[in-house]
């Protein structure tokens, strides 16, 4: 599997990218409205300049013929953007139009397993169903992971499942047992996924041992 970064903020990619763990990155309007009426083109630009992976940029267009034309516009910015189109009727078509242009498209606020069918029929590059989102009301988002898993490798279908609206640690676990291709976390997932108290307190103790053995000075 591997981990995208959810956020617009530039200082947060740079910031996990140090770890080498981070494969692309996704955005949406809201995360870009965080970061102070910054350029859209010109922040996808600074994170591919960053992160040398897909970095998803989302169309806020409501027909198929304007969602064709923003997603070529935003592929324009940069050869690793992947354009995120939500999953309606307009969305579905233009789903269609864009991955038959080769535009490849991160089909976004997927909350059923027959949207993720359709959107993989469609010509999809990746599928993200929301788990947080669907957890928030009640269903148990994962399991809508583990059926878009089962449907793409059950039909040989290309597209890519990628956990979004990721919101603790254990979704991040339970999405790589799912099967998940790629999780995208927000930033702060970083720290929580890699912080143990054993591991601190493990190092302590052989910092103590590693003194009394006379390989540091006390
Ligand atoms: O990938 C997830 C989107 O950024 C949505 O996340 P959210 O449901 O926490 O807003």
């Amino acid at each position: 599997m591997q981990l995208f970064l959810d956020t617009a903020s530039i200082d947060e990619v740079r910031a996990a990218a140090r770890y080498g763990v981070i494969s692309g990155v996704t955005t949406n309007p809201s995360l870009l409205a965080k970061e102070g009426g910054v350029s859209y083109r010109q922040r996808i630009q600074e994170i591919a300049a960053v992160i040398d992976g897909p970095i998803s940029a989302e169309c806020i267009s409501r027909t198929a013929d304007e969602l064709v034309a923003e997603a070529r516009e935003l592929a324009s910015w940069h050869p690793n953007v992947v354009v995120k189109i939500p999953i309606d009727a307009e969305g579905l078509e233009a789903i269609h139009r864009c991955s038959r242009e080769g535009i490849r498209v991160n089909v976004t606020l997927i909350f059923s397993a027959n949207q993720a069918l359709l959107a993989a029929l469609a010509g999809a590059a990746y599928l993200s169903p929301f788990v947080g989102r669907l957890d928030d009301v009640g269903h148990d988002g994962m399991e809508l992971v583990r059926q878009c898993v089962e449907i793409v490798e059950t039909h040989g279908l290309k597209a890519r499942v990628l956990a979004a609206s990721l919101r603790h640690p254990l979704h991040v676990t339970q999405a790589a047992l799912a099967g998940a291709h790629i999780a995208t976390i927000p930033p702060s997932l970083l720290p929580q996924m890699l912080k143990h108290p054993l591991t601190d307190a493990g190092i302590e103790r052989f910092l103590d041992d590693a003194r009394k053995a006379g390989l540091l000075k006390a």
